[in-house]
């Protein structure tokens, strides 16, 4: 797989369907392990132990992976991770009160609450819960306040559209990347927003697209840079896509085959729209990985700024 910057007239092609680009397949796996690389010098330069608290309420089988591996990349980048497995039938307060002595811990500079909650808990009322300078995974007010009033110096930024941008910026130079049309599909709180204020930050020109969109498809085929988000398995076909476009797919769908094995895809229609496009994130192996390599570096980013708060305060 390579990685390598495009130039701006790859980018620039226009909509014909008779030129064919040689895409880049953007190796996510590659570009979240130089993240990881970055964190651990960081932290050792920085000399703490970031310390990360993981709550999982519940035995959802995708969400018990994804903190497991949370947890152990937290430990591989040397940071103390604790992790909270909760039963299914967890009370929203029992979570709050977990969440209130973690708020209070010295030694916890960062905390997230896998997600989806069970139904008998409010997740909007669990994250507010979090103290904002803890929320890891930046979905509390004070930081996606922050990120869409552009000031992202010290807000946590989302981790999926923080490792977004990232695997962009690994094709687009920002120069290249100012003033093209990105459009955003899905307006979720964790993907979407976040997603379409970090690209205007860029310089981009951004829609966002949604279930409601009138001709969608129209839209996003006037695109430079399609980033999808929706949990609709190959929702994205080539015909929305310009040829020349840089494609972010953020889904992770798991499908059954005529064969019948579970197989992962995303939203995008990876093996029709990859002949036409300059850039393209594979599923799995693109946005996926990033999305722990950007919690770490929040994680980080949180403890040093703990530090240097404790600093001023002594
Ligand atoms: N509190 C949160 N909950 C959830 C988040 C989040 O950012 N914070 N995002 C997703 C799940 N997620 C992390 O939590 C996540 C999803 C996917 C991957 C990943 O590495 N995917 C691999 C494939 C792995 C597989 O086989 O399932 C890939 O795409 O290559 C990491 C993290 C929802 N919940």
């Amino acid at each position: 797989m390579a990685i390598a910057p495009l130039s701006s007239s790859k980018l620039s092609a226009s909509n014909s369907k008779s030129q064919s680009c040689d895409a880049v397949i953007i190796d996510g796996k590659q570009v979240a392990a130089d993240v990881i690389e970055s964190v651990k010098s960081r932290r050792a330069m920085a000399d703490i132990v970031p310390g990360l608290a993981v709550i999982l309420v519940g035995n959802n089988a995708a969400s018990s992976v994804y903190v497991r591996n949370k947890s152990a990349k937290a430990e591989e980048c040397g940071f103390a991770s604790q992790q909270f497995d909760l039963p299914v039938d967890t009370s929203e307060q029992e979570v709050l009160e977990l969440i209130n002595s973690l708020n209070n811990d010295t030694n916890i500079h960062g905390i997230l609450v896998q997600l989806p909650l069970p139904k008998q808990i409010d997740s909007h009322q669990v994250i507010q819960s979090i103290a904002p300078e803890k929320d890891v995974d930046g979905f509390h007010y004070l930081n996606t306040g922050k990120l869409t009033t552009g000031d992202t110096n010290d807000a946590l930024v989302p981790c999926t559209p923080a490792g977004s941008i990232q695997l962009i910026k690994s094709v687009m130079g920002a120069s290249e990347l100012s003033g093209k049309h990105a459009v955003v599909v899905g307006r979720s709180n964790i993907v979407g927003k976040p997603m379409a204020s970090l690209l205007l930050q860029e310089n981009c020109t951004v829609t966002v697209i949604h279930s409601r969109t009138n001709n969608p498809g129209e839209i996003c085929r006037q695109a430079d840079i399609v980033v999808a988000a929706v949990g609709i398995p190959n929702f994205i076909k080539e015909d929305w896509i310009k040829q020349g476009a840089v494609v972010i797919d953020v889904g992770i769908n798991r499908i059954t085959t005529d064969e019948g094995k579970t197989k992962l895809v995303g939203d995008v229609d990876f093996e029709n729209v990859r002949s036409k496009v300059s850039a393209i994130t594979p599923v799995p192996g693109g946005v996926g990985p990033m999305t722990i390599s950007m919690l770490m570096q929040n994680t980080l980013d949180a403890a040093i700024r703990g530090k240097s708060l404790i600093t001023k305060e002594s």
